[in-house]
């Protein structure tokens, strides 16, 4: 058994790392605070904690962006969350805007992947379009575990200014989460992209964080060859495989679009 949470010291250390970044990024951009989209979800519940720790919650604008999968309990999480750090929040609808999306290629209609990478979309150009506006920048939720095998929308979610718990796995998540004082609830939640109704983390990528995250830190950040890591765990080495595979497939959103290079 691996077990990646930290130690009391090590996450008092990282919490204090985390808030200092957001405060530094902030101020380095010349910007007045910073903007998020608040989902109800554990990740943005922990990056709003951290935001309002590092910049006080004068410097934190939440937005909350249902549409018609959303679910009705996460949208009010989203604003207990933010009634609860007391920060300034907004709820702006993104259904008629991703109507008239496929209202303008009605061939998506239907396409849950598709669609819902718009309704992503849709949010990151609400988060900039509110972060242009006020001179905030745009925080990122994305953790170490989605990043590494590529578990988010491409300038979808994941476009953004920073990402403060762009290095955590999804268990140190939740572990920070409750230090910060999330409540309990929150913190135990299935995760969702809500993308589509009844959509799951686990269930869509085929694995559950508890598996993914300990192999993506011993094998694909580690560099453990896959039989010592599946030995170690105790899982096939087929599902380590699967994993690196996640991780190279998704390459390309770890990186700038390429261009040719120079001719010689
Ligand atoms: N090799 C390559 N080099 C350069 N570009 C490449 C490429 N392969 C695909 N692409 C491009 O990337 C596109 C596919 O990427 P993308 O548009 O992101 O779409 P895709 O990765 O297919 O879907 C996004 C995934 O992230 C999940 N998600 C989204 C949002 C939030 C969360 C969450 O956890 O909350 C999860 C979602 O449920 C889905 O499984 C292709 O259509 C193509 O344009
Ligand atoms: N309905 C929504 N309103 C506002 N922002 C949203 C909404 N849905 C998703 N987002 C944004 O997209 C991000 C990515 O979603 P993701 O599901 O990975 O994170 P989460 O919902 O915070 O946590 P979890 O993974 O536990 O569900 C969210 O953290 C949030 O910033
Ligand atoms: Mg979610």
């Amino acid at each position: 058994m691996v077990d990646l949470r930290f130690s009391d010291v090590e996450l008092a250390e990282r919490r204090e790392h985390i808030t200092g970044f957001i405060e530094e990024t902030v101020a380095d951009a010349g910007a007045d605070g910073a903007v998020l989209g608040l989902s109800g979800g554990i990740d943005s519940t922990t990056v709003a904690h951290l935001a309002v720790e590092a910049l006080g919650n004068d410097g934190l604008k939440g937005l909350v962006m249902p549409g018609e999968v959303s679910h009705e309990a996460n949208m009010s999480d989203a604003e207990r969350v933010a009634e609860m750090l007391d920060i300034e929040y907004e709820v702006i609808e993104i259904q008629p805007i991703i109507d008239q999306l496929v209202a303008g290629y009605p061939e998506a209609e239907g396409d849950d992947l598709a669609v819902g990478n718009a309704r992503a979309r849709t949010r990151g150009v609400l988060n900039y379009l509110v972060g242009n506006h006020e001179n905030r920048l745009v925080l990122g939720t994305g953790n170490r575990s989605e990043a590494q095998v590529g578990y988010y929308t491409k300038y979808g979610d994941g476009a953004v200014d920073c990402h403060p718990i762009g290095n955590l796995y999804k268990v140190q998540v939740r572990q920070l989460a409750r230090d910060l004082g999330v409540p309990e609830d929150l913190v135990d939640k299935t995760p969702t992209a809500g993308l589509w109704s009844e959509q799951t983390d686990e269930e869509e990528m085929g694995i559950a964080y508890d598996t993914l995250d300990p192999i993506l830190a011993l094998h694909v950040d580690g560099a453990l060859s896959a039989s010592a890591t599946a030995a170690t765990l105790d899982v096939d080495v087929s599902t380590v495989e699967e994993v690196r595979g996640m991780y190279e497939r998704s390459a390309h959103k770890r990186s700038m679009p390429p261009a040719p290079p120079a001719l010689d």
